[in-house]
């Protein structure tokens, strides 16, 4: 389990993380989420001894007898790979950080280079391969020492979809092993599609950890969305049935009764000649519920 327990973090006069607690059981996957400059990549660094000048305490406790530092597997943000250098002499490098050697260090690389899917590119060199390989490699380094625990910070930024898919594909593997894994992320489809639990963490402040379920139980709040032409006509109207808020490319009402105001959108509409494009009940998104939290765009 991990425990992070009243963890603050100041850069100067920069207040990076206010008082951050949350545990974290064994096989979870957990998504942090928030906009660029929230303290994530702050908080996983605290996490894995990269920073170690904070207030509060973390900590770790896992199988066996194992030394804390085999079982963290640490996926930095910005990609560290010897680009003149092969694929291989990469995992190399860190599995000889991690005391392997010889034969063992040789299956061990094997291994990765299967599993993040460059066996058949494991002599080339970094430089010749694509922005989705270099994260794919990237991730296979800090698996060079069959970590418990994987913390990996936003790994899909600026990938191509089929790289993000293998990248997701091999954390939802990672489930199966039962590995913990904390995945940073502000691409809340994402964390919505691998993660059990979400954390939102916006100007350094934790703002909501559970599972993805029980927010969306929690926050739920049955909603109408819809486009028309001449919607001021319609707003007008329908301002009274629940709150409507400009959304995406039309408008969205929050309402305690989503069919009673249907029947009276609908009335409306007739009434005023005003022909619908799109119309629909929806069903919060962890986006929306974050934006409710914070007021905050995740991608602002
Ligand atoms: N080494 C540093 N020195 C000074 N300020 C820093 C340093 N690292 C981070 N900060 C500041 O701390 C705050 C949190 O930054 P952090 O990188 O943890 O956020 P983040 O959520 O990971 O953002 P992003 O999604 O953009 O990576 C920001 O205001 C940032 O400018």
């Amino acid at each position: 389990m991990l425990a992070i327990n009243n963890v603050s973090k100041h850069y100067g006069k920069i207040k990076a993380l206010h008082k951050i607690s949350l545990n974290l059981n064994k096989g979870t996957c957990l998504g942090l989420v928030g906009p660029n400059g929230a303290g994530k990549s702050t908080l996983l660094k605290i996490i894995v001894h990269i920073v170690q000048d904070y207030e509060g305490k973390v900590t770790f406790t896992s199988a066996a007898n194992t030394d804390q530092k085999r079982t963290i597997g640490y996926v930095p943000q910005d990609i560290c790979l010897e680009e003149n250098v092969s694929a291989l002499q990469n995992l190399y490098f860190f599995g000889r950080m991690y005391q392997l050697r010889g034969k063992a260090l040789q299956q061990q690389a094997e291994k990765v280079l299967h599993y993040i899917g460059l066996s058949a590119r494991k002599k080339d060199k970094v430089k010749t391969f694509s922005g989705g390989m270099k994260r794919r490699l990237n991730i296979g380094c800090a698996l060079m020492n069959e970590p418990q625990f994987i913390i990996m910070d936003e790994p899909t930024v600026g990938i191509d979809p089929q790289s993000r898919r293998y990248i997701l594909d091999m954390i939802q593997q990672m489930k199966t092993e039962n590995r913990t894994i904390i995945y940073s992320s502000h691409y809340i489809e994402e964390v919505n599609k691998i993660c059990d639990e979400v954390a939102f963490i916006d100007k350094g402040i934790l703002i909501e950890h559970d599972t993805i379920d029980k927010l969306i139980e929690k926050y739920a709040v049955p909603a109408l969305f819809f486009t028309c032409h001449h919607r001021e006509k319609l707003l007008e109207d329908i301002q009274v049935s629940g709150d409507v808020a400009p959304y995406k490319n039309g408008y969205k009402i929050t309402t305690a009764n989503p069919m009673l105001t249907m029947e009276e959108v609908l009335r409306v509409c007739r009434e005023k000649k005003v022909v619908l494009k799109q119309f629909e009940l929806t069903h919060p998104t962890l986006e929306d519920i974050f934006f409710k939290l914070t007021g905050t765009e995740l991608r602002a």
